[in-house]
C-alpha cells in the first residue's frame, strides 16, 4: 500500500482508500483527481483483490485512455494493468455489443458508421424526402436526440403539426431504419443499444466489481444510463470530476449528473481535493478570479502547494499577426534566459477554435519553430488551404505539374483521376509540361492523344479559362493577391463546393479560407509597403542579387516555408520538442510550463455562436489552469478579418486586470532558479544562462507597446526641425506621417543635438528621463523604508504605455509608479543590474485561493533606476544591438512556500498607470518584421540574402537617411 499512497497529500489518500461504495472526487483542477483515481485502481487490485478484468475505468478520450493505462503499469506491472477494461465510454460499449450484441438482434458483423457515413446518409435521405432540412444541422440534431436518451419512435410519438418537426422526425426515422439495413451503429447508438443490452441482460455485467469514470463532469444522459447499468451488480462507482471545467455542453454533457448520483446512491461519499499541484499561485488567482463570475457556482477553497510566481500577462497587439509575432519572440526570449532550461515541448498555444491557429503556425514557420497540432489539423494540411494554394501555384507557375494535376479536376470538371494520369504520362512523353499541353488544346493549337471524352474536354477547357484569367489578373495588378483570391474563390465556386462536399464543417472550413485571404491581404500591405519603401528610401540598393519577386511568389514561398517545417518535425513523434498548438477542448486534462491564450475578444471568447456563455468562461478557465508557470492571455485589436475587436468580458470585469501583468516577466536568474523547482527540473548556472541570453536582441517583452498600437521604432528629426522642439518619431518607416508623428521635446535638454545621431539623441532622452525617475524613485525608496509607501501596485517596465489605458483609466503621477519592495536578485553576467521590485498582492481583491504558510518578506531595497521613456524602438540590427536592463518586479520567489491570503476587503489596484513622456500616435502598418519573419521573401531570397535578410533595406534606408538630415 505505501508505494501507491507515497505522494499522495491526506485527501487523496481518503480518497483512494476510501470503503465507500460510491465515491464521488470532485476537485478544482490540477489537484490530482486523475493521479487519484489511478491510485485507487491500483488499490482495488492490490489490496482489495479485485480481478482487473472485473473493473472498468472509463476515460473522455482515447489518448487518455491510454496515460491512465501508462500510469497504473507503473503501479501493477504491465500484465495486470493489460487486463483492465480502461477506454472510452464508446469503446467499452463496443466491447460489450462485440460480445452480447445478438441479444439485442445485432447481426455478427455490425459495423460502426463514422461520421461520414452518417452525414451521406441523412443527406441522401434529405434529398430523397425533398425536405428542406439542412444535412449538417439535422445529423446533429439526430445525434442531440440520441444522446439525451431519446429514440426515433419517441421523438415521432411526441411530434406535433409543426411541418418542419414533421419532417425531422421522418428523416430521423428513416435514418434510423437505414443504418439497421445496413447491419451499422452509429457513434450514439452504440452508447443506446448498449443500454438497451445491459438493460435486458444484466448477466452480461455480473462479473463488475468496481466502475471508474474521468472526467465526469462532461458525460451526458446516455452515459450515466451506461455507467449505472455498467456497475448495476454490486455498484461500486468512483468519479472524478470538476463542475467547473464542464466545456462540452453543446454535446449534451450534463452537470446535473453530479446530483444525479447522489439521488441515485445516497450513501455517496464526497471527497473534495483542495491543493493545486500545477500552476503557480499567481495563475490560481486569475483564473479564480474568472471562474467566480458565475455567482451560480458554489464558492470553493483551492489551495496552491507552489510558490506565488509570476503574475499571468495580458497583453494587447495591433493585429494577429503582430500577436503571433509577439508570441514566438516570447518563446524565443523566455527560452536564451531561462539558459534552455524550458523546451519548445514546453509551450502551449491553447485556442478556441482551430481557424485562429493560421498567424501562429506562419510565424511559428518563419522563426524555424518546430510545431505540432492537437485536436485539429494544421493549417496548411487543410484541404481547403492546400487545394487554393496549389491553384495559387499553377498561376504563379503553371509547369508546376503536381499541383495542377491535384486541382483540375477540383471542384469535378467531370476530368476523371485516368484521364489526368493519361495527360500526365502523354505530356513527359513530349516533353512538355502538363500545363503546355492541356494549354495548347484548350486553345486549339494542339492535339491530344490521350482519350477525352466530350465533358472532359469542356472540363479541361474551364480549367485552362480560370488560370489564364487570373493570369491575367495578377500581371495587371501583380501586388492585388486579395483580389486574385476573391476571383478565384468565386471561379470555381468554392462556397458552394464547401458547402456541398463538407455539409458538416463547411463554415469552419470557409473561416479556413478566410484566414488564407487575411494572410493574402497582410502580404499584399507588405509589398506594397516593401515597393513604397525602396522610392522613399535613397540610400544604396539592397543586397546585391537580391531577387526581385512577385507578391504571389513570396506568398507562396512563405506558405511552404510555415509548411515544411511542420513536414520536418511531423514523422518525429510526440518526443521532438516542438510547440504545441492545441484547441482550449482537446487541451483539458493536459498540462505545460507555459501557455499562451490568444485572441481573448469578444466573439473568439466568449465565441460569437456559443449559446452559454457560462460554459465559454469555463472554457477560458480550463485553458487558464492547464498551466504550470507561466501564462499569457492576448488579444489583437484587429482580428485576422481587420475587424476591430474588444477584449474578451471575462477580462473586462472590475478588479480582473489587477490579477494580469502588462507585459511578459522580466527574468533574473534567481527566477530560473524559483522556476526550475516549480518545474521540478535542474537549473542551469548563471554562465549557461549568460550565454543563451547573448543571443538575445531584446531582454524585455518591451517591443510592443502596452496600449496595442504599433511600436514607437525609431527618433529623429527633420531639417530644422529641431528647431521647433519636436522630433518625428517613426513608429512606422513605411508609412507613418512625418507631420503627425512628433515628440515634444520642450523639456530641458531637448535642444542642441542638430549634429546628433538619431540614436545618440534617442539614447541621451533615455538618460535624461532615467535621471529624473532615478531621483523620484530615490525618494520612493527612503519612504518605504520609513515604511510609508503603498503596496500592490505591480511592476512596470520601461518605454510601455499602460494597459491601463485600454481600460479607460487615468493615468496617476509618476509616485504612483512606485512598487511595494524591492529586492535583490542576482541577475545573469551580461543583465545590468538592476534591482527589482517584488510585487505584493496581498491587498488585491483575491479570489477564493488559500495558501498554507506565509509568504517571505523581502528584505533589502535597492535604488532602483528604470527608464520612464519609451524603448518601443526598431528590432536592432547585429551592429546596433541594444541590451536592455532587466528590471521589474515579477518573482518565482521561494518556490514551494504556500501562503494564506487575506482578501477581505482588499482594495482593487486595477489602476495601473505610469506617466508617459512621450506619446506614440498609432500607425498604420509594423515597422518591426521580428528576425524571424520571413513575411515578404521566398526561400530563395532567404538562403541569398544570409541572416540579415527582411531588415538591411530599411536599416540602410534609415540610417542614411538620418545621417544625411
Ligand atoms: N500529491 C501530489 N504531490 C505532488 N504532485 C501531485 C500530487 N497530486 C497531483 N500531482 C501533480 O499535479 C499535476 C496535476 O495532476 P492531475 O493531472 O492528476 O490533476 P487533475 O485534477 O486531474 O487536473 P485536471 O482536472 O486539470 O485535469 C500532475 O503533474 C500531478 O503529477
Amino acid at each position: 500500500m505505501d508505494g501507491i499512497l507515497t505522494g499522495l497529500n491526506t485527501a487523496q489518500r481518503t480518497a483512494v482508500t476510501s470503503e465507500a461504495s460510491v465515491l464521488q472526487v470532485l476537485a478544482p483542477p490540477g489537484s490530482g483527481k486523475t493521479k487519484t483515481l489511478t491510485a485507487r485502481v491500483a488499490c482495488f487490485i492490490a489490496h482489495r483483490q479485485l480481478k482487473p478484468w472485473n473493473i472498468i475505468v472509463c476515460t473522455f478520450t482515447v489518448k487518455a485512455a491510454r496515460e491512465m493505462q501508462e500510469r497504473i503499469r507503473g503501479f501493477v506491472g504491465d500484465q495486470v494493468a493489460k487486463k483492465l477494461k480502461i477506454g472510452t465510454f464508446h469503446g467499452i460499449a463496443l466491447r460489450y455489443l462485440r460480445q452480447y450484441g445478438r441479444h439485442v438482434g445485432l447481426g455478427d458483423n455490425f459495423g460502426v458508421a463514422d461520421t461520414t457515413d452518417s452525414k451521406a446518409i441523412v443527406k441522401r435521405i434529405i434529398a430523397q424526402t425533398q425536405s428542406e432540412l439542412d444535412p449538417a444541422a439535422t445529423r446533429s440534431r439526430i445525434s442531440t436526440q440520441k444522446s439525451k436518451g431519446v429514440s426515433a419512435e419517441q421523438f415521432a410519438s411526441t411530434v406535433s403539426k409543426n411541418v418542419e418537426q414533421r419532417d425531422f422526425s421522418q428523416v430521423f426515422s428513416l435514418y434510423q431504419a437505414q443504418l439497421k439495413a445496413c447491419n451499422l451503429l452509429d457513434y450514439d447508438d452504440l452508447l443506446l443499444v448498449c443500454v438497451e443490452l445491459l438493460r435486458s441482460h444484466p448477466e452480461c455485467v455480473a462479473n463488475v466489481e468496481a466502475l471508474l469514470v474521468d472526467e465526469f463532469q462532461d458525460t451526458n444522459g446516455v452515459q450515466y444510463e451506461l455507467m449505472s447499468l455498467l456497475a448495476q451488480r454490486r455498484n461500486v462507482i468512483t468519479i472524478v470530476g470538476d463542475p467547473d471545467q464542464s466545456i462540452y455542453g453543446w454535446r449534451s454533457a450534463e452537470i446535473r449528473n453530479l446530483g444525479r448520483m447522489k439521488e441515485q446512491w445516497s450513501d455517496t461519499l464526497t471527497v473534495n481535493l483542495e491543493e493545486n499541484y500545477r500552476s503557480s499561485g499567481a495563475i490560481l488567482h486569475a483564473a479564480q478570479k474568472i471562474i467566480e463570475q458565475d455567482e451560480s457556482r458554489p464558492p470553493k477553497k483551492l489551495q496552491a502547494t507552489h510558490s506565488i510566481g509570476q503574475r499571468p500577462v495580458l497583453r494587447k497587439l495591433p493585429q494577429a499577426r503582430h500577436e503571433a509575432d509577439w508570441l514566438t519572440s516570447e518563446i524565443k526570449r523566455m527560452r536564451a534566459l531561462t539558459g534552455n532550461m524550458l523546451e519548445l515541448s514546453d509551450f502551449a498555444v491553447l485556442l478556441r477554435s482551430a481557424a485562429l491557429s493560421r498567424p501562429i503556425e506562419t510565424s511559428l514557420g518563419a522563426a524555424g519553430m518546430p510545431y505540432r497540432m492537437i485536436g485539429g489539423m494544421k493549417f496548411y494540411d487543410r484541404v481547403e488551404v492546400k487545394m487554393l494554394l496549389d491553384y495559387l501555384r499553377v498561376i504563379d507557375q503553371p509547369s508546376h505539374n503536381e499541383a495542377l494535376s491535384r486541382v483540375i479536376n477540383v471542384p469535378s470538371r467531370k476530368v476523371g483521376d485516368k484521364t489526368v494520369e493519361g495527360l500526365q504520362r502523354e505530356a513527359s512523353r513530349k516533353g512538355i509540361s502538363l500545363w503546355t499541353l492541356i494549354l495548347g488544346f484548350a486553345q486549339g493549337r494542339a492535339k491530344v492523344t490521350t482519350n477525352l471524352n466530350a465533358s472532359a474536354q469542356r472540363g479541361v477547357e474551364q480549367f485552362v479559362n480560370v488560370v489564364l484569367t487570373l493570369q491575367k489578373k495578377l500581371a495587371a495588378e501583380p501586388s492585388g493577391l486579395y483580389e486574385l483570391f476573391a476571383q478565384l474563390h468565386k471561379m470555381i465556386g468554392l462556397q458552394e463546393y464547401l458547402k456541398t462536399k463538407y455539409p458538416d464543417d463547411h463554415e469552419t472550413r470557409w473561416s479556413n479560407v478566410e484566414e488564407l485571404m487575411a494572410m493574402a491581404i497582410d502580404a499584399q500591405v507588405q509589398a506594397n509597403t516593401e515597393s513604397g519603401r525602396e522610392e522613399e528610401v535613397d540610400g544604396p540598393p539592397t543586397s546585391e542579387g537580391a531577387v526581385d519577386e512577385s507578391a504571389l511568389t513570396a506568398f507562396l514561398a512563405n506558405a511552404a516555408l510555415a509548411a515544411s517545417i511542420d513536414e520536418k518535425t511531423a514523422g518525429e513523434g510526440e518526443k521532438t520538442h516542438q510547440v504545441i498548438i492545441s484547441t482550449i477542448h482537446a487541451a483539458k486534462g493536459l498540462e505545460w510550463p507555459v501557455v499562451f491564450i490568444p485572441a481573448c475578444y469578444e466573439g473568439s471568447i466568449p465565441h460569437s455562436r456559443a449559446e452559454d456563455n457560462d460554459e465559454e468562461r469555463r472554457l477560458l478557465y480550463v485553458g487558464m489552469t492547464r498551466a504550470q508557470a507561466m501564462l499569457y492571455l492576448s488579444y489583437p485589436g484587429k482580428s485576422t478579418r481587420q475587424e476591430d475587436t474588444t477584449m474578451s468580458s471575462f477580462l473586462e470585469q472590475p478588479g480582473v486586470f489587477s490579477f494580469f501583468e502588462e507585459h511578459g516577466p522580466s527574468i533574473s536568474h534567481a527566477e530560473v532558479q524559483s522556476l526550475a523547482v516549480t518545474l521540478r527540473r535542474e537549473c542551469p548556472d548563471a554562465a549557461a544562462i549568460t550565454a543563451s541570453a547573448a543571443s538575445l536582441d531584446l531582454h524585455e517583452d518591451n517591443y510592443w507597446p502596452l496600449t496595442g498600437e504599433m511600436p514607437f521604432t525609431e527618433a529623429s528629426w527633420q531639417d530644422g526641425a529641431h528647431q521647433n522642439s519636436t522630433i518625428p518619431v517613426f513608429g512606422n518607416a513605411r508609412s507613418a506621417s512625418w507631420a503627425n508623428n512628433t515628440i515634444d521635446l520642450t523639456e530641458p535638454g531637448a535642444s542642441g543635438f542638430g549634429f546628433t545621431s538619431v540614436k545618440d539623441r534617442f539614447q541621451n532622452l533615455m538618460e535624461e528621463q532615467e535621471e529624473k525617475q532615478t531621483l523620484k524613485l530615490d525618494r520612493l525608496a527612503s519612504k518605504h523604508q520609513n515604511g510609508q509607501g503603498p503596496k500592490g501596485k505591480k511592476r512596470q517596465i520601461e518605454g510601455q504605455g499602460s494597459i491601463a489605458t485600454f481600460f479607460g483609466k487615468k493615468p496617476k503621477t509618476t509616485e504612483a509608479l512606485e512598487l511595494a519592495t524591492i529586492e535583490t536578485t542576482e541577475l545573469p553576467v551580461s543583465l545590468p543590474p538592476h534591482a527589482r521590485p517584488l510585487r505584493d498582492i496581498s491587498n488585491i481583491d483575491l479570489p477564493q485561493v488559500s495558501w498554507t504558510q506565509p509568504q517571505s518578506k523581502p528584505t533589502s531595497l535597492l535604488a532602483h533606476k528604470p527608464r520612464t521613456a519609451p524603448l518601443h524602438k526598431r528590432q536592432p540590427t547585429t551592429c546596433e544591438s541594444v541590451r536592455q536592463p532587466v528590471h521589474g518586479g515579477g518573482s518565482f520567489t521561494s518556490a514551494s512556500v504556500a501562503v494564506t491570503v487575506d482578501h477581505s476587503n482588499a482594495p482593487d489596484t486595477d489602476a495601473n498607470p505610469r506617466s508617459r513622456s512621450v506619446s506614440t500616435a498609432p500607425v498604420a502598418l509594423p515597422p518591426f518584421k521580428p528576425p524571424a519573419s520571413l513575411h515578404t521573401t521566398s526561400m530563395q531570397a532567404v538562403a541569398a540574402r544570409g541572416p540579415t535578410l527582411g531588415m538591411r533595406r530599411s536599416m540602410q534606408g534609415w540610417s542614411a537617411r538620418g545621417g544625411k538630415r
